[in-house]
């Protein structure tokens, strides 16, 4: 099932002000601080443009604008009146302006990495939570490689998208500043100014829904490459065995293809819109000096610190153009995320916590009782009204043709499916309630067929899902599994590393080790579903004798094709076609 709900994102004004109030929101607290800072920025920017008049009027003898005109009758009433003094004063003062403002950029730009750094954490930690939190029958249903997308790239994008949105904010108080101080200096020069950001809007606005397209198609390659190196990964010995390495090559470099091409496609856009934009900017000065300098008769200081301050006002404007392309290019990335989150949220259980008082000791008796479940709405039912007891300290085989529902029923005592219909009582209880089944789930062990080891120590592996454990239990655990021999006699012993996915061991001793690990978790019911097909019979026999001999703390339902191993138990049951066949 793909992440994200199929079809195109559009770039629509809607998702753009969900991504800025979910940034707002995150915010918080660090909001009004930062809106000073970006405030503050602009403004000593501004303050220190507008103190090159004063500058420009002790240079030229003329004070010919009313700023230049108070700053130094100000400085006179302070009773500086000569011109190096007035100079010394000017040129101390700017200095600590510039200093200021440094300063005060410094605090505003660390202020605004912070948040953003703050808002993608917080977006991981997110989707995290939700995976964790979700129901099992939609996270089995994800794509591993989305998830792994999602979190890594698509919050990677998200990263520099709002980085380039916080900044673009700095940008557009800083253009708002410079506007405001051209409106005062030379209002007649403000329409002309103003033209400059119609421009920047007029070449940037149709590249907009480009900018967005780029993104869609960006997130779905890059989503591509994640999914054909994760295939390629977990199957490398079989791409080997049957060489066909070329092909994961050939998708792979063709997906890296698409992924650059769109990078490239944004990139060209993004570059062609600031060189036009730069042009047309230039355009502008060169008319604001011409109609100010012969129409307009204004004076030329001000004349100076309006080019000054139109060549500053590019970089800002540009910057918001530039913004808003990035974000359009961002927003794909941000709905696919957002839908996630809400899928997986809107299959949330709650987490409640583990009521340890409930935790009886002893075998656990179970009844399931006309239990029917269909993976979905639309597809055929895999179990029909299943009626099965099993009583404490009971040894039930389950055995069947291969797709007729073993696993899934196994799934469904476990609480990791929930029945369509039916029920499930455990030592005369119902469970009803996620909280119900999670308590349950604290009471067995369930070994599935493809047994799992962490890229960690043997001792972590096995004492992970228990409680604190003494070597001596693990020792005790592992010699009834069958593994202390070969623990033994590893260099490390229980610091061995189990490998990759456990890929440092047979898959038998894999199957011990898992066995080892669900004994230490002290279980109710042992759940074996095929957990021991690895091993030599005799070694499987062995094992299973010592585990039923343990039947005082623990009932055990065991799936298994072999007719010995099944003879084992107290009872077979035999499911057919997603009923019971016989019991
Ligand atoms: N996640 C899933 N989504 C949809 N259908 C599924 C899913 N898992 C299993 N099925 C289907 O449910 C049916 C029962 O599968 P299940 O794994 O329970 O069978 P099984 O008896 O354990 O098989 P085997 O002996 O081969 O392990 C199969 O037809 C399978 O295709």
């Amino acid at each position: 099932m793909p992440l994200t709900p199929s079809g195109k994102t559009r770039f629509a004004m809607g998702a753009f002000r969900s991504y800025f109030a979910d940034v707002r929101r995150d915010a918080g607290r660090d909001l009004p601080l930062a809106a000073l800072l970006v405030g503050a920025g602009a403004l000593l920017e501004g303050i220190g443009i507008v103190a090159i008049l004063p500058f420009a009027a002790l240079i030229t003898g003329n004070a010919d604008t009313q700023t230049a005109r108070s700053i130094l009758e100000f400085m006179g009433s302070l009773g500086i009146s000569t011109e190096v003094g007035r100079a010394l004063v000017l040129s101390c003062g700017f200095l600590l302006l510039l200093a200021l403002r440094g300063l005060v950029v410094w605090k505003r730009d660390t202020k605004l990495f912070y948040m953003g750094l703050g808002y993608v954490d917080r977006w991981r930690s997110k989707l995290f939570r939700a995976i964790a939190d979700a129901q099992w029958s939609v996270v089995s249903n994800l794509r591993r490689t989305d998830i792994e997308h999602s979190i890594t790239n698509d919050v990677m994008r998200l990263s520099s998208g709002t980085d380039r949105m916080l900044k673009g904010g700095a940008a557009i108080a800083l253009a708002l500043v410079q506007l405001a101080i051209i409106a005062l200096l030379a209002p007649t020069l403000l329409l002309m100014v103003l033209s400059l950001v119609l421009v920047a809007a007029a070449v940037t606005g149709p590249l907009l829904r480009k900018a967005n397209r780029l993104g869609q198609r960006l997130t779905n390659s890059g989503r591509q490459i994640h999914s054909v190196l994760g295939d390629f990964l977990i199957s490398q010995k079989l791409a080997r065995l049957n060489n066909a390495q070329n092909q994961f090559l050939d998708r792979f470099d063709s997906s890296v293809r698409d992924v650059r091409s769109h990078q490239l496609d944004f990139f060209k856009s993004q570059t062609a819109a600031r060189i036009c934009f730069q042009f047309a900017a230039g355009c502008v000065v060169v008319a604001a000096l011409l109609v100010g300098f012969f129409v307009l008769l204004t004076p030329l200081s001000v004349l100076a610190v309006t080019l000054l301050v139109l060549a500053r006002l590019v970089g800002p404007v540009q910057m918001v153009a530039q913004t808003g392309q990035a974000i359009a290019n961002t927003l794909p990335a941000y709905t696919s995320l957002e839908a996630t989150l809400a899928e997986l949220q809107d299959a949330a259980e709650p987490l409640t916590e583990l009521d340890r008082t409930d935790h009886k000791m002893g075998p656990a008796s179970l009844v399931l009782s006309d239990i029917s479940f269909a993976y979905s709405e639309s597809s055929p039912p895999v179990l029909t009204d299943v009626d099965l007891t099993i009583a404490a300290g009971e040894i039930v085989a389950l055995s069947g043709v291969s797709g007729d529902g073993k696993t899934t029923l196994l799934d469904i005592i476990a609480g990791l499916h929930h029945a369509v219909d039916g029920a499930i009582t455990v030592d005369g209880e119902h469970l009803d309630t996620p909280s119900a089944f999670r308590n349950w789930r604290s009471q067995l062990a369930y070994l599935p067929q493809d047994p799992f080891l962490f890229d960690s120590s043997l001792r972590e592996n096995l004492t992970w899902s228990a409680e604190a454990v003494a070597d001596e239990a693990l020792w005790t655990a592992l010699e009834i599994a069958g593994a202390d021999g070969f623990v033994r006699k590893m260099s490390d012993g229980l610091d061995s590393r189990a490998g990759e996915r456990g890929q440092n061991m047979s898959g038998g001793q894999r199957q011990r080790i898992c066995i080892a690990r669900a004994l230490l978790r002290k279980p109710r019911l042992l759940i074996l579903d095929e957990a021991t097909n690895a091993l030599d019979a005799q070694l499987e026999k062995d094992i299973l004798e010592r585990l039923i001999a343990m039947r005082d703390q623990f009932s055990i339902i065991l799936v298994t094709h072999r007719r010995d191993t099944q003879q084992l138990a107290d009872r077979l049951v035999t499911l057919s076609g997603g009923k019971i066949a016989s019991t």
